[in-house]
Parts: structure tokens; C-alpha cells; sequence
């Protein structure tokens, strides 16, 4: 028998039916022989075939391949192959009483594969680190077709072969040894390149350190410098998750990147002010412990505020990014929240008009707090339910402005706010959770400074790194109101332009200027200089392109910043607007430092305004010109009673100077009482009440003192149960 150049025609006399002769095997190293089989050629002539084709092996051919394979024959027959090419073994096997079954199945596929060991087995031969081939494949796969695709093609084929399943695609056998996965120690620096030292140690196994260990209270600031194999190189494995976004959330919080706002706006408690270092130790351990459970997962949101009419509310908030950090690295926003902007066109939303505003938000991290068995799926339904009830017991609600403004639709309570209360003004925002509505003060109402206080420890991480999503957010704004602006200026240009007569049009080269108004080429006007270098600026407005797009719609895409916030055309303002910051902007020290501009004069801590007792109250000192209290009375009124609210509007009296305004919102009465059995405390609470909010005007003035009480109305929200009262007492 001979093998032909182009095709080797095998037949046998003895048999003409299809081969069972996975004859691939034979082609051995050619990685492009083809072989047309024709009946079994079960002889061991054909071993003999083999090395003569062998010698060939430098030439190319197609195969036509009309074999069957049984996936371990052909799998053994690779093997066996590595050195020694023996067909029989799969001759063996072809007798086999499957063989009815599997001669049907066809290798139809015309192949040009290539051997694993094709052209390099003779230098291999007697290298030590020849690879060791799979010989056990599932689905009748074999080595040239481990997954056996070329089944698929035969739709007859495929039906029979998979009539029976698993039998036919028998499942992996379970008794396999684990796989052992190295864990480097020091995952900065995964390859130990920094030790300097040729030691294997640095990659471990779990199996041999005894698994992965559970640390409760460790902080998993793992990759961070300095922290990760600072004395040995070697690092306890860190690379576990961490447990909760407490530990996450603290340690971020304890190393902020230079230069982020954490570090720059975000001062302690302590250092903060003197009148929140008067809150009680206890107080602020309880805070501790709520803010911790506020950073679980929160599945199923029941939003206390929005009970009645958000039943429908859109789950656009559940989004849970769970992409960890180490600490110092910067992160992306969460990408939830909903930010005050003004409301867009077809939102669900309180407002009736502006823009839409779509940034990207900080919403504290939810994650699972472990019970005890470290997974919250191992807690009793109940026991996980009273947490969940207990979680949000302060109305810490970490989705809170999503539900309030649905579609990142206006807060429409700024409505009320004038801008005279505020411009210049010492502001305080009591319970301002994740600082949405204190942010937007800070920018457009422009106080001298406003200090957002929360309970929850979450909530206020969340508002301090909102800061600079904001500041992005609306610089994104004010590019797109440029460009509108500038498109209407053009199209308004443009149509004057016809009636521009020859003489303005010299007037206007005299002076320089283009018809468009804009100065001529060469001599940018200050506004636009830094826009002018910008790539995105390709020509004169207008004017049309070779790709038939006009101008406009470049500018359009790009995002022509400010002068003094020069943003690169990279990321398209389109894109901004629709998916939000690719990360925020760092602080700039420009933009930190200008006393009394926004971001400078916001900033955030955590405390608990309601004070232990009354005696404390004697220490407040003024301190504001204005302080706001908007749906926070019922939270304060349920956890500490009416012994609780009376102080703390107290104190607000307090802690204004004189002439000082008290902004309120308070919640209704009827909204107490789907969360009277919160906890018992509430419910205790809830039953002791006797000062209802529709009393508070004549309690703030006639008991507390403040002079006048004025009704702001009750800003109209399309979510009903946020159309609350607002008023404002002077001092
Ligand atoms: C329903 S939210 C209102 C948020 C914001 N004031 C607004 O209206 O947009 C109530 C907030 O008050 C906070 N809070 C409740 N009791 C507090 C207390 N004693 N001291 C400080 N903040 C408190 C909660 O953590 C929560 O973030």
C-alpha cells in the first residue's frame, strides 16, 4: 500500500463498509495529510502505512476523513501515537459492540488539522518535557476534536449519538482529585519579584495552609502598601473578599487616596465642630453599629417613605456593583443614586421642566453582614428580617434619594429654597444621608459653608465621595447647557446671516471677527482658548465635513468644558451624559481651595444630633445662620420619643444666631405607623407619643421660641407619600 500525495485511498477486500479506522492517528506528525479511508482497513498492513507516510511528511494534503473515532480510542491512539503510531489500537476498538452505533457517526468535517506533536516529534523524541496528551474524552471527542464539534455537523448523527444522555455524554466521574489552585502571598506582588529572594514559599496552596480562613473583625486592606508583606514579603493570604462593606467602607475610610475628597472635605467628627463632639460615646456606637448593618445587602428595600406609592417604583437602584477595592485605589461610582439635578423629559418625576441629570452617584455599599456562620443565607429567616427592620431604623435608607426622585428626576423641595437664605449663609443639614440635596445647596445656592450630619456612618462616606461625582456632574451640565446655547447662537447666526450684507461683512474683517461674530482665526477670545486647542474642534462651526456631519454634531460629542475645567474630548459628552463619569474628577487644589465655593464649603460627619439629655443642651453655642431638618422628625421622634425631638428642636433653637432660620419637614403622623413595630423601642416609643408633627409650628414657637413660623406649602412629587408640609421658623 501506498500513500498517495494527494489522498490516500486505504481499501480492503475483506471490508467495504465505512471504516471504524480513526486513521488521523496515522497522520501522526503531518500535520496536513489527508487520508481518504475506504472500508475498515482493519489490517495491520496498515500500520505499516504509517512510516511511509511519515517520510512525506513535508507534504500538504487535504483529508477527507469518512473514520469514526471513538473519543478514548482515538484519545489512546494520540497517545500511544507520541512515539510510536499503532492503529490498532483503535482497529481494537472498532470491533467493539458499539461499533454499530458509532459507525454512524461520521467525522465529516474536512480537516486540516494539525497534529499536537506534528513536526516537532523527532526533536521532541527524546526531550524530557514532552507533554502528556489527554486520553480521555467525553462526547466521543477526540484528540483532534476533543469537544467532538464535527459531530454537530450531522444532525442525524448528533440525534443518535446523544439519544441516551448521559450515556452518551457520560458525566466527569466525581472521585477526581481537587484541583489545587496556588494563591501567591503578597497579591501586589504576585510573582514575590520584590523579595529579591528565590524562594518558592511565595505561592501558596489552600489546601496546605488549611483553607481559606474566615477573620471577622480584620480589616481587609490587603493590597495595600505598606500593609501586604511589609516585614516578610509575605502576606497572610488576602485573598479573600472582604466579609461586609464594613470593612471595605472603613478602611477606605481610614486611608483615603491623596488627594480625594474623602481627605479634603471630610472632616471628623471631632474636628468638625464642637457641638457634635458633645454627642454621647453610646450614641455614636449605636451609630456605628447601624451604619454597619446599613452597608448590607439590601434586597428587597422596603422604603418606609415611599411605602404607599412606590410599590412601583423602579428597581433601578438595586444595581450592586460588587467589584471590591483595596484601600487608596480610586473607585468607581456606584452608579444608582439619584442626584438633584433637574428632572428630565418623560420622567416619573416631581419637577416639570430642566435637564436630566444622570451622574453617578455613592450609595453606601451594601454587603451581607455575616451572622455567625459568617453567611447571612445561614441566619434564621427571622433573625435576618429583624436586622433588615433594624437596619434602617434611623430612616438611614441608602437608596433614599433614588426612591424620592425616581429617574434622577429634580429634587422639587429646592423649589421652596430661596436662594437669599442661603448665599454666603452657615448652613447645617440635619440627617442629610447621602448628601444629595446638601450637595445641591453647596453648588447652586452657594453658602459659605454647609455641614451635612447623619447618623449613619455609610450614608455620610457616601455623601463625602458624592462631592466630587457632583462637582463632575455638573460641570457635564454646564458643558451641555454650552453647547445648546452655543448651537441656538448658531442657528440664530446663521439665519441672520442672510440678511448680512457685503458691507457688515468688510466691517466685520476690519474688526477681525468672523461673520459668526466669533474673533477670526488666530485670535481666540479667552472663553474660548482652551477650547480652541481642543482636538475635538476641527473647524468653524457649521461647516460641513467630508463625512457629511455638520460641525454641531462634534461639538455635540465632545465636551467642550469650561476655560477653567479643561476635560479632554476622549470621553464624549453624550456618553457622560448618558452613562456618567468614567471616575471623577480628583479635587483640584484650585477647586479646593477657594473658601466659600463649592466643593470647599461642604462638608460631612457623622453624628447623632439628638443629645443625651437636656443638661447638654446648656453647651450648644450659635452657630448657624440657617439649619435644615427635612423628614427626619419621625426617625428622631420613633427612636427617642418625644423626649428625643423636643431636644433636638431645642438645640436647633440653640444652635442658631440670632435672626437664624429653622427649615422643617416633617413626616406625617400617619406615616408613624407602619413603622410603630420596628423595633420595640420604636414601638415603645410609638405608643408614649403626644406631641404629633401637625403641632410642632405651635411647639416651635411657643414653647421653644422662635418668633414666627412661616408655611412653605408642600412641594407637589409624583411619589404622593413625599408631598410633605415645609416650613420655616425664624429666630
Ligand atoms: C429619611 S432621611 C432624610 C434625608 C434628607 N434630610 C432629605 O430629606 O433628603 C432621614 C435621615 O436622617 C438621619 N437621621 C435619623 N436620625 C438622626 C439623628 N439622630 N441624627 C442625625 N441624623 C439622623 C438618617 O440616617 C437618614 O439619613
Amino acid at each position: 500500500m501506498s500513500v498517495d500525495e494527494d489522498t490516500v485511498k486505504t481499501g480492503s477486500p475483506q471490508a467495504s463498509s465505512t471504516s471504524a479506522l480513526q486513521l488521523s492517528e496515522c497522520t501522526g506528525g503531518y500535520s496536513n495529510i489527508s487520508v481518504m479511508v475506504e472500508g475498515t482497513a482493519a489490517t495491520p498492513d496498515f500500520a505499516a502505512a504509517c512510516p511511509v507516510s511519515d517520510t512525506e511528511a513535508s507534504t500538504k494534503h487535504t483529508i477527507v476523513t469518512e473514520a469514526l473515532s471513538q473519543s478514548d480510542d482515538a484519545g489512546q491512539g494520540a497517545r500511544g501515537n507520541e512515539n510510536n503510531i499503532n492503529p490498532r489500537n483503535s482497529f481494537h476498538h472498532s470491533k467493539q459492540p458499539q461499533q454499530t452505533k458509532l459507525t454512524k457517526r461520521r467525522n465529516t468535517a474536512t480537516s486540516s488539522f494539525k497534529h499536537p506533536t506534528s513536526g516537532k516529534r523527532r526533536r521532541r523524541a527524546n526531550s524530557e518535557s514532552d507533554s502528556v496528551l489527554p486520553t480521555n474524552f467525553l462526547l466521543g471527542g477526540n484528540i483532534f476534536d476533543p469537544l467532538n464539534l464535527n459531530s454537530l455537523l450531522d444532525e442525524e448523527v448528533n440525534r443518535a449519538l446523544n439519544a441516551e444522555t448521559p450515556k452518551s455524554s457520560p458525566l466527569p466521574a466525581k472521585s477526581r482529585d481537587p484541583v489545587e489552585i496556588l494563591i501567591p502571598r503578597d497579591i501586589t506582588d504576585p510573582l514575590n519579584l520584590n523579595s529579591g529572594l528565590a524562594d518558592s514559599s511565595f505561592l501558596v496552596s489552600p489546601f496546605r495552609v488549611g483553607g481559606r480562613k474566615r477573620h471577622r473583625n480584620r480589616h481587609h486592606g490587603g493590597g495595600g502598601v505598606g500593609g501586604v508583606g511589609a516585614a516578610s514579603g509575605i502576606a497572610t493570604t488576602q485573598v479573600n473578599l472582604p466579609e461586609s462593606g464594613k470593612s471595605e467602607v472603613q478602611t477606605a475610610t481610614s486611608a483615603p487616596p491623596p488627594g480625594m475628597l474623602a481627605t479634603c472635605s471630610a472632616p471628623d467628627v471631632s474636628k468638625e465642630s464642637n457641638s457634635f463632639s458633645s454627642v454621647p460615646e453610646d450614641s455614636h456606637e449605636l451609630s456605628a453599629d447601624i451604619s454597619a448593618s446599613s452597608k448590607e445587602e439590601m434586597t428587597s428595600v422596603s422604603l418606609e417613605e415611599c411605602t404607599s406609592a412606590l410599590s412601583g417604583a423602579p428597581n433601578q437602584h438595586t444595581s450592586r456593583r460588587k467589584r471590591r477595592r483595596t484601600s487608596g485605589k480610586m473607585e468607581a461610582p456606584v452608579t444608582h443614586s439619584t442626584p438633584l439635578g433637574k428632572s428630565g423629559s418623560g420622567d416619573r418625576s416631581c419637577g416639570t421642566g430642566g435637564s436630566r441629570n444622570t451622574q453617578s452617584f455613592h450609595t453606601p455599599r451594601s454587603g451581607a453582614k455575616p451572622g455567625p456562620g459568617g453567611r447571612q443565607h445561614q441566619q434564621p429567616h427571622n433573625q435576618a428580617k429583624e436586622q433588615q427592620k433594624k437596619k434602617f431604623q434611623y430612616g438611614n435608607y441608602n437608596k433614599y434619594y433614588g426612591y424620592r426622585n425616581p429617574g434622577a428626576s429634580e429634587d422639587i423641595r429646592v423649589r421652596v429654597l430661596r436662594p437669599e437664605w442661603f448665599e454666603g449663609k452657615e448652613v447645617l443639614d440635619l440627617g442629610c444621608n447621602s448628601g444629595h440635596l446638601t450637595l445641591y445647596i453647596a453648588k447652586m445656592l452657594r453658602p459659605a459653608r454647609i455641614l451635612g450630619v447623619d447618623i449613619d456612618n455609610g450614608l455620610v462616606h457616601a455623601a463625602r465621595k458624592n462631592i466630587r461625582h457632583y462637582l463632575s456632574e455638573m460641570q457635564t451640565q454646564e458643558a451641555r447647557h454650552a453647547t445648546q446655547e452655543k448651537k441656538s447662537t448658531k442657528q440664530q447666526e446663521r439665519n441672520g446671516k442672510e440678511s448680512l450684507t457685503g458691507s457688515e461683512k468688510k466691517h466685520n474683517e476690519a474688526e477681525g471677527r468672523e461673520e459668526n461674530g466669533k474673533p477670526a482665526k488666530g485670535q481666540s477670545g479667552p472663553a474660548e482658548a482652551a477650547y480652541d486647542n481642543d482636538s475635538c474642534r476641527t473647524d468653524e462651526a457649521g461647516t460641513q465635513r467630508q463625512d457629511g456631519k455638520t460641525e454641531e454634531m462634534d461639538q455635540e460629542d465632545c465636551d467642550p468644558s469650561p476655560a477653567d475645567h479643561p476635560v479632554s474630548c476622549s470621553f464624549p459628552v453624550s456618553l457622560r451624559i448618558t452613562r456618567g463619569p468614567i471616575a471623577a474628577p480628583p479635587l483640584t487644589e484650585s477647586s479646593t481651595t477657594r473658601p466659600g465655593e463649592f466643593p470647599s464649603n461642604v462638608s460631612f460627619v457623622k453624628a447623632n444630633y439628638v443629645l443625651e439629655n437636656d443638661n447638654l443642651l446648656l453647651t450648644q453655642r450659635p452657630e448657624y445662620d440657617v439649619i435644615m431638618c427635612l423628614s427626619v422628625t419621625k426617625w428622631v421622634h420613633l427612636n427617642w420619643g418625644d423626649g428625643g425631638l423636643k431636644r433636638l428642636f431645642k438645640r436647633v433653637y440653640r444652635h442658631l444666631r440670632p435672626g437664624g432660620m429653622f427649615i422643617l419637614e416633617p413626616q406625617p403622623w400617619e406615616s408613624y405607623v407602619r413603622r410603630k413595630k420596628l423595633t420595640d423601642n420604636i414601638n415603645k416609643n410609638f405608643q408614649s407619643i403626644r406631641l404629633r408633627p401637625d403641632q410642632f409650628p405651635s411647639y416651635l414657637t411657643t414653647e421653644v421660641g422662635f418668633t414666627s413660623s412661616e408655611y412653605l406649602g408642600a412641594p407637589k412629587c409624583s411619589i404622593r407619600g413625599f408631598q410633605r408640609p415645609m416650613y420655616l421658623f425664624h429666630k
